[in-house]
């Protein structure tokens, strides 16, 4: 959200992790914000995930590209409505690969970004620690938080338990998680409702993970 004069550095989280503080201005989180809009519309739309266990997530999911349901990848939202899944837009994966460039410099191999999972939180939305590990690509997740601001629990791939850092995602914020990184558990243990900046004109919190397949 620091679109001042003086733009925040990269801050390394751990060894392959990096936060973004305010690295989306605010004309792309307009824009993100309204795609998210269009996105979150039936078909394929904004749908409550329910886990194996009998449980629900408390976000609001939808996906771009490939389908994510507990636990894989399908064409169609196989949990949801079953319609196909919407195209995954190249300028979101443009603004991705700007994202792992800013944290990590010019990769070697530039990565095919084709899948984003689209999260909405209301105030009393959390998300466990989990890892993103259903994916084939060890290419960078690249997370953009829009709205309310969250507390972003980072470990590490052994376990779900300490040491892990809690960092503050910001509306804007970008995080990009790869290399020794990218199986690490991670969550969202709190949101901070009513935090986010009112010209965005957004209720809760989004947060879009882009992934290579
Ligand atoms: O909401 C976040 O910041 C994290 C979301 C996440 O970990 C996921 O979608 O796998
Ligand atoms: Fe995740």
């Amino acid at each position: 959200m620091s679109e001042g004069l003086f733009p925040a550095e990269p801050r390394r989280i751990a060894p392959g992790a990096c936060h973004l503080p305010g690295w989306l201005d605010h004309g792309r989180q307009r824009r993100l914000v309204a795609a998210c809009r269009r996105w979150a519309l039936p078909p394929a739309g904004l749908r409550t995930v329910r886990m194996p266990s009998g449980g629900r997530m408390s976000v609001r999911q939808m996906s771009l590209g490939h389908h994510w349901y507990p636990y894989g990848y399908a064409d169609t939202a196989v949990d949801g409505d079953g319609e196909p899944v919407k195209p995954f837009p190249s300028w979101l994966g443009e603004w991705a690969r700007e994202a792992v460039c800013a944290a990590f410099g010019e990769a070697e191999r530039p990565p095919r970004y084709d899948i984003a999972l689209i999260n909405l939180y209301d105030g009393q939305a959390r998300m466990g620690m989990h890892r993103d590990s259903d994916e084939r690509s060890p290419a960078p997740v690249v997370s953009f938080s829009l709205g309310d601001t969250c507390v972003f629990r980072f470990g590490h791939s052994a376990g779900r338990g300490r040491p892990y850092a809690d960092v503050r995602l910001e509306s804007g914020d970008a995080f990009v998680f790869g290399g020794p990184a990218r199986l690490a558990y991670h969550g969202v243990p709190r949101v901070l409702p009513g935090s986010g900046p009112a010209w965005l004109d957004l209720d809760g919190r989004l947060n879009i993970t882009v992934r290579e397949r």
